[in-house]
């Protein structure tokens, strides 16, 4: 036997599971003590949009972008976690476990974060977006990546291991994307004794003076990520969280937003959302995005225009991001495929792609992490600038060759155009090596094909060479 129901009637005791099913169903059966119910919606206009659901942001405080960053295991994740939790005890954010930080199948398989992942929480002062970096040598693209957005970034040091490879790596690629606060948090203390603490502090603020930062002065903060995470010793755990936050409230400055500029976002990840269409996201680097904008899209030897509309941050339907925020922007008739990483998305006409440039770059030295050997022109190397990397020829002009240490003139043809402004910041790269960080100083007329055929070419013989090398 079968009843029937109006949406209103059954809707107290079925609230929360009818909220789920009434967005999509017409009718409904129920199982109900052994029978199917059936349901059957009367009054329609109950209908609940999904989209119509969301909390609008309210900007109520200043927005910052910060980080984890730090060698492999060092507790970056759960420090974030960690902060996520004690925060929400104030009411201040959505407690995430780890496991909703590193939520890849691989990422729990092997216990380590591969991807970055953004999290959202304020204090009573600013609001954050945070990004949680993976520490494993093999996935630093992915953290240049995520560094590239932020604002500032927290050091994680395990007190139990003190410093290691990929702490000075991120230290360096932080300094070299241009993070200049960095507020550092000596993880584990409750593995570790109190002498190797102090001892850990001082190998840090030697490691930051060195790098070029102020190593006398910066905030460093010691506790356990995983005692405030679980609730155990307050003094090492959940105070030690507060302490960090207020010193990442105070020691990372706001940075000044330019706003009046045309708007402009480096596409970081593509999504296909079903009923929906293809959401982009990123952080807006430059100007103000509102719904219902035209845009493009450049890069990967592609231009595509589109309307933005929706834009969203951390779930919540944003009425104008600003520059600074880290969003996602609803587009209309582009396929998921069509998009890619690196492209920008910005006002059209705004901006265009270059192939060919000139820079100034500093070439690392051996104990910066850079090679030991000079190189002469006609190398090549992998140029990652905002969420982009792409193969460039690098050309010296004027001189033979550059030393590690030096800084150069650099002429860079890349083999496919990507968005590069003149002042623009990048890394240079060598498989796992970072040979150098630069600034492109002007744009030089773009490759002819008979360049390019030349460039494409010298790549294939390269990979060649490497796969027999490898054999
Ligand atoms: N004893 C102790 N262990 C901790 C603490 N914080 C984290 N751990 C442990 O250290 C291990 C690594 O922690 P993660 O948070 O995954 O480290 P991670 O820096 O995010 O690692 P990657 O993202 O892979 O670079 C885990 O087993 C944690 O439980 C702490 O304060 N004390
Ligand atoms: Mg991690």
């Amino acid at each position: 036997m079968s009843s029937f129901f109006t949406a209103r009637s059954i809707a107290p005791v079925f609230k929360q599971t009818l909220k789920q099913f009434i967005f999509n169903c017409e009718s409904i059966k129920f199982q109900n003590q052994g029978k199917i119910v059936q349901c059957v919606f009367t009054n329609y206009t109950q209908t609940r949009n999904y989209a119509n659901e969301k909390k609008v942001f309210e900007r109520t405080k200043p927005h910052c972008n910060v980080g984890t960053i730090g060698h492999v295991d060092h507790g970056k994740t759960t420090l974030t976690a960690a902060i996520t939790k004690v925060l929400s005890d104030k009411k201040l954010a959505d407690a995430k476990k780890y496991a909703d930080i590193d939520n890849a199948p691989e990422e729990k398989a092997r216990g380590i974060t591969i991807n970055v992942a953004h999290i959202e929480y304020q204090t009573e002062n600013r609001h954050y977006g945070h990004t949680d970096c993976p520490g494993h040598a093999d996935y630093i693209k992915n953290m240049i990546t995520g560094a590239a957005q932020m604002d500032g970034a927290i050091l994680v040091v395990a007190a139990t291991d003190g410093v290691m490879p990929q702490t000075r790596e991120h230290l360096l690629l932080a300094k070299q994307i241009g993070v200049k606060h960095i507020v550092v948090f000596i993880n584990k203390v409750d593995a570790a004794d109190k002498e190797m603490v102090e001892l850990v502090e001082m190998e840090i603020r030697e490691l930051m003076t060195e790098m070029g930062f102020d190593g006398d002065h910066v905030p460093i903060i010691t506790g356990s990520a995983l005692c405030a995470l679980d609730g155990k010793e307050p003094e090492i755990g959940s105070n030690a969280i507060l302490k960090l936050m207020a010193e990442v409230d105070t020691y990372i400055p706001t940075p000044e937003r330019e706003l009046d500029k045309p708007f402009l976002l480096p596409v970081e990840h593509v999504y296909s959302i079903p009923g929906r269409g293809t959401v982009v996201t990123g952080r807006l680097e430059r100007g103000v995005l509102k719904k219902g904008a035209e845009c493009e899209f450049i890069g990967h030897n592609k231009v595509m225009k589109s309307t933005v509309t929706g834009v969203e941050m951390f779930h919540q339907i944003l009425e104008e991001a600003q520059a600074g925020d880290q969003l996602g922007a609803l587009v209309r008739g582009v396929k998921r495929d069509d998009i890619k990483r690196g492209m920008i998305m910005c006002k059209p006409g705004s901006v265009k792609a270059n192939d060919h440039v000139e820079a100034q770059v500093y070439i690392l030295s051996k104990e910066e992490g850079g090679r030991s050997k000079p190189f002469t022109s006609f190398v090549q190397m992998q140029m990652f600038s905002r969420t982009w990397d792409c193969a460039v020829q690098v050309l010296i002009p004027g001189k033979e060759m550059v030393m590690p240490g030096e800084d150069s003139k650099l002429v860079l043809k890349m083999i496919r155009p990507m968005v590069l402004e003149k002042g623009q910041r990048f890394t240079l790269r060598d498989g796992v090596i970072t040979l150098g960080t630069g600034v492109v100083t002007g744009v030089l007329p773009a490759l002819t094909e008979q360049d390019r055929s030349a460039l494409t070419e010298g790549k294939k013989a390269r990979e060649k060479k490497v796969v027999e090398a490898k054999k």
